[in-house]
């Protein structure tokens, strides 16, 4: 990784390349951000067939990029919408930190801990062989559960604070997939940005 930030640091992760920053977003800043996409997020409800089957996602979405960019995920295609200044320089301060750039940024909202988003890689052909996601929480606290594919001993969770950013790079989306579950306690929303680079819009 071209690491520029002193603050992300490599956790642990056996065949995996994470990296986290508790503190990217100081507590004041990251509460007056989770207020602002708040209110200010088209928010969509997607549905999502599974086993034929038709849900509501369980959790509200948006996505936001260069140049009406499209990206599809489970068979749900978006039409990327105009950076907004807000993400257009929350983008800015991720680049800086890690070090790549995003063309693409996934928007979540976690209303209540009934919402979540269960196991996955983000391992779409147009992010390239090595997709490199970086990822800002804000708001409620939630647990972030990595396992790996064949190795069932390599489980890991661990809280997403209010304000921080967690990088996965390398072979992360091949070898881990990725959840946050739901919860039975009362707990407050959540916002999470996903920055992601499509390498290749035709694909
Ligand atoms: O909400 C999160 O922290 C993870 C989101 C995620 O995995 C995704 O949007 O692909
Ligand atoms: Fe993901």
């Amino acid at each position: 990784m071209h690491n520029k930030s002193n603050s992300l640091i490599e956790l642990e992760i056996p065949d995996a390349q994470v990296y986290y920053d508790e503190g990217f977003f100081a507590f004041a800043k990251a509460k007056q951000l989770f207020t602002t996409l708040q209110e200010q997020t088209p928010w969509r409800q997607n549905k999502i067939t599974v086993f034929g089957k038709t849900y509501d996602e369980p959790r509200l979405t948006q996505l936001y990029g260069d140049d009406q960019m499209e990206y599809s995920y489970s068979g749900i295609t978006f039409k990327a919408l105009e950076w907004s200044p807000l993400l257009q320089s929350i983008k800015e301060d991720v680049e800086a930190a890690t070090g790549h750039q995003f063309n693409i940024c996934l928007v979540n909202l976690y209303r209540t801990g009934a919402d979540s988003n269960g196991w996955h890689a983000d391992n779409e052909p147009e992010l390239g062989k090595n997709p490199v996601i970086a990822s800002v929480s804000l708001g409620q606290e939630r647990f972030f559960h990595l396992r790996h594919s064949e190795n069932k001993e390599w489980r890991y969770k661990f809280p997403l604070k209010n304000g921080s950013l967690l990088l996965m790079a390398g072979a992360t989306q091949h070898t881990y997939k990725h959840q946050i579950a739901k919860t039975k306690r009362d707990i407050r929303p959540r916002i999470n940005l996903t920055f992601r680079k499509v390498v290749d819009a035709s694909v």
